[in-house]
């Protein structure tokens, strides 16, 4: 399975690079996606009483001229409601012309009971909110409970930011072609979708290369073969070594969920660093993971030196009180040679956004460490004021501004998480799950991405990983889930990744 996530404009590349290639040319293109339409609805609605086809102005409506063609060469009864013929001399024209059905006026669509929808009516051209009798349409056909097949997109949904323009279908099967679209990864277009069939229509996997895709399904496949092993001959520092500042008294939980994660995901050794007022507290609840005080940057200093962790992370449980941002960024200004990686989450980043510019400043230093960064949408909109404020960006345009503003890796968290690096590569994550909304779930997750970075795994590739596994030991584990249960649950992920 191909895992690169084109935007509209990058498939349009495909399809002119493949039709340049030859000897399919774009009619070719058409049909094979039309019959891969016309396919889906075979084999999932043998029993359709008719099938209603929509089909706009478009390519998307020549796939729906095609798929209404087959469907009827195949006996099923079809009705087929255009908004508009074909430009003429087009593709959609010819598509159109070879299809013998009964072109009726959209208007007159009204979803019968025991029909199927095929909706061809927008895809990747989509370039204005939907409005009209178009909107009319969807309202009747969402509110009639029909099953809905989707050409390429459900219409009005931006394959480029999964935005909804004025209104969209709610697919039961999404069919597109040759590889997903960030669109259908990404909320709020991600729950229109229902299930994404991805069809081939026969654009080469070195064609899609060719293209300037620079975004990934956050997927195993392509980052398994980096999934750390410890050596025969590892020891518990070589393995790696996690470094966690704990809060006050009050609020030591979160480091110790951090800590925790990070040991199961296999770093060697993991320590806490906490204040001498919360000492007793972490002391009481922690066994494998050592404890260290740690009050002042001299306190943390002696430690680097002394115990060399390759990773710290800063943030889970800190609060908000002034010292903690100064505190990451003398962090940041002491570590060359004294770590590798540092990862910022929660407190820490919320922290920082009182001191931006003095942030940004420092990010660009050449010795500045690799920064983590792991924000969900508040903390996001905090860090990145004016980034979180451009109603043109979608998400994963965010994260890789953000990436690139700060000299970061992002994880932008949330149901459609986003991790994107200042290089301009950049992942969607699809197995989240709800589960995963419970206090502290994030301050796992900064764990395992320590742990994964402390054991040497390449950055990108280790915060993709960090969120996939997250994931799937929330998934696995299953509903009564909380944020104590997701550490130990790694144990299953991690063991079926290793090796
Ligand atoms: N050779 C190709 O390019 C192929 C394209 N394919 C299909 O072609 C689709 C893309 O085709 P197009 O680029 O023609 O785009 P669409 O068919 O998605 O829509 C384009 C048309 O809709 C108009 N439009 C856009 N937003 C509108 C709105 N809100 N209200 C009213 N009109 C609006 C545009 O001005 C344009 O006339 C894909 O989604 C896919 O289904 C497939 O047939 C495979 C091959
Ligand atoms: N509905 C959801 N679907 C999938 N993942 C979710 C959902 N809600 C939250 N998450 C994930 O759960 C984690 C929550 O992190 P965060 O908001 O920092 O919580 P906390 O501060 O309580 O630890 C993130 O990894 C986020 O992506
Ligand atoms: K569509």
């Amino acid at each position: 399975m191909a895992f690169e996530l084109l935007t509209p404009s990058e498939m349009a590349e495909a399809d002119r690079l493949t039709i340049a290639a030859g000897p399919v040319d774009g009619i070719g293109l058409m049909r094979r996606a039309g019959c891969s339409v016309a396919d889906v609805v075979l084999q999932r609605f043998p029993g359709a009483k008719a099938v209603h086809v929509l089909c706009g102005p478009g390519n998307n409506g020549g796939d729906g001229y095609v798929a209404a063609r087959l469907l009827a060469e195949s006996g099923v009864a079809v009705r087929l409601f255009a908004t508009a013929a074909p430009r003429s001399g087009g593709d959609a024209a010819l598509a159109a012309a070879e299809c013998s059905v009964k072109v009726e006026p959209l208007a007159a669509f009204a979803p019968e009971s025991g029909a199927i929808v095929v909706d061809a009516l927008y895809g990747a051209g989509l370039s204005k909110p939907l409005d009209g009798e178009v909107v009319e349409a969807i309202t009747r056909t969402n509110s009639a409970v029909v099953p809905v097949i989707s050409v390429d997109l459900p219409s009005g949904v931006s394959g480029a930011s999964g935005e909804i323009m004025g209104s969209a279908f709610q697919a039961t099967v999404t069919v597109t072609f040759a590889r997903k679209k960030p669109g259908h990864l990404l909320y709020p277009g991600r729950a229109q979708c229902g299930e994404v069939v991805v069809a081939d229509i026969g654009i080469a996997a070195a064609i899609v290369g060719a293209t300037s895709v620079r975004c990934f399904e956050n997927d195993p496949a392509w980052w398994r073969r980096h999934f750390p092993s410890p050596a025969n001959d590892a020891h518990k520092y070589s393995r790696g070594h996690v470094g966690v500042f704990s809060g006050g008294p009050s609020a030591t939980g979160a480091a110790r969920l951090s800590a925790m994660a990070a040991a199961r995901a296999g770093a060697g050794a993991v320590t806490v660093l906490s204040p001498g007022a919360a000492l007793a507290a972490n002391a009481a609840h922690l066994t494998s993971i050592i404890l260290r005080r740690s009050d002042t940057l001299q306190d943390a200093l002696a430690f680097l030196g002394a115990r060399k962790p390759e990773v710290l992370v800063y943030g889970p449980g800190l609060g908000s009180e002034p010292e903690i941002g100064r505190f990451a960024l003398e962090l940041m200004s002491v570590a060359e040679g004294r770590f590798a990686a540092l990862v910022l989450d929660a407190d820490g980043i919320t922290s920082l956004s009182h001191r931006r510019a003095a942030f940004f400043e420092a990010r660009k230093r050449p010795n500045a460490p690799a920064l983590v960064l792991t924000p969900h949408h508040g903390e996001f909109g905090r860090l990145f004021p004016g980034i979180a404020a451009d109603a043109s960006l979608s998400k994963l345009e965010r994260a890789r501004a953000a990436a690139a503003k700060a000299n970061a890796i992002i994880i932008y968290k949330g149901p459609d998480t986003v991790i994107a690096v200042p290089d301009g590569r950049a992942a969607i994550n699809a197995n989240g799950t709800s589960l995963l909304a419970t206090a502290g779930s994030g301050d796992v997750l900064s764990g395992i991405v320590a742990a994964l970075l402390a054991q040497r795994m390449p950055a990108f590739e280790a915060a993709c990983a960090a969120v996939w596994i997250h994931a799937e030991a929330a998934r696995r584990f299953g509903p009564g889930l909380i944020a104590e249960d997701l550490p130990l649950a790694l144990r299953e992920v991690v063991a079926g990744l290793s090796g």
